[in-house]
């Protein structure tokens, strides 16, 4: 993204920021409350327009430009992502929860589902093993049957992330997975996403409050305050930061 900037109604939650994602690469996104983290995850994935400024996907077959297209658009580019609120259907399964998210990429054709030709049954046995190997990963495949709303809490925030992989993404954007869990659950968490970002050679960004799994897992950060980039460079660069460290600690340091 070049020179992004959001405002909504006299207020400016996003300044001018500029900052990129290389292929296969885990970056976190910090900043104290309202920085403007949200904001630029609803701009990059098309929930809400840029003001000014330019968002592009790179790849082989070219550079496509993604400001401007609808959030279903972006999606089918290969850009999912998870919310800082739990978005599941509460009522539906574990496994139905995941097939639906899968469904925007099924191909079987109007006639076929409707008369329930053998096709159908292929592609919907084909997507059930498909949910079950991802529900696997995140050692859920034994709660296939089970409500969504009767998960526990951190559970219902993996399946959140099932459902993104679901999609078959290029890029993952991931607003707080941990919000909410325990340091235990934290920490599987993290050893998860590491697992999927290799399984599936993804790109991720990540929002995150939990210092803990940001160091531990990202190769580069950003830091917003105030909605303009405050730093960006490794863990290492970002903890020794004197700007960062006033952000976050609201104190000058030596
Ligand atoms: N739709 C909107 N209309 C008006 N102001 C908004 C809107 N969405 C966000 N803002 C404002 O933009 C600023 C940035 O908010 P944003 O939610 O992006 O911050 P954040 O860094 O994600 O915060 P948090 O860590 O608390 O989630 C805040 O001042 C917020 O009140």
């Amino acid at each position: 993204m070049d020179n992004v900037v959001k405002n909504f109604s006299g207020l400016t939650a996003v300044s001018n920021v500029s900052m990129h994602l290389d292929t296969n690469e885990l970056v976190a996104l910090i900043g104290p409350n309202g920085a403007g983290k949200t904001t630029l995850f609803n701009l990059l994935t098309g929930v809400i327009p840029v003001s000014s400024g330019s968002i592009v996907l790179n790849s082989d077959s070219g550079t496509y430009p993604l400001n401007g297209k609808p959030a279903y658009t972006i999606a089918k580019m290969g850009l999912s992502r998870t919310f800082q609120n739990i978005r599941l259907f509460k009522d539906l399964t574990v496994m139905e929860n995941v097939l639906i998210a899968m469904t925007s990429k099924v191909k079987e054709g109007f006639i076929p589902t409707i008369f329930r030709f053998p096709s159908y049954y292929k592609t919907e046995k084909q997507l059930a093993e498909k949910a079950k190997q991802l529900l696997e990963i995140f050692e859920l495949e034994n709660d296939t049957d089970v409500l969504a709303k009767n998960l526990p809490y951190g559970t219902q925030r993996k399946l959140e992330i099932v459902r993104a992989l679901a999609t078959e993404p290029q890029i993952l954007f991931l607003d707080e997975p941990a919000a909410g869990m325990n340091p235990e659950e934290t920490a599987e968490l993290t050893q998860l996403i590491i697992k999927v970002q290799r399984k599936f050679h993804i790109t991720i960004l990540l929002i995150e409050h939990d210092m803990s799994l940001v160091m531990n897992l990202a190769q580069r950060i950003y830091v917003l305050d105030h909605g303009s980039l405050l730093a960006k460079g490794t863990p290492a660069e970002i903890q020794s930061n004197p700007a960062v460290i006033k952000a976050y600690l609201g104190e000058e340091v030596d």
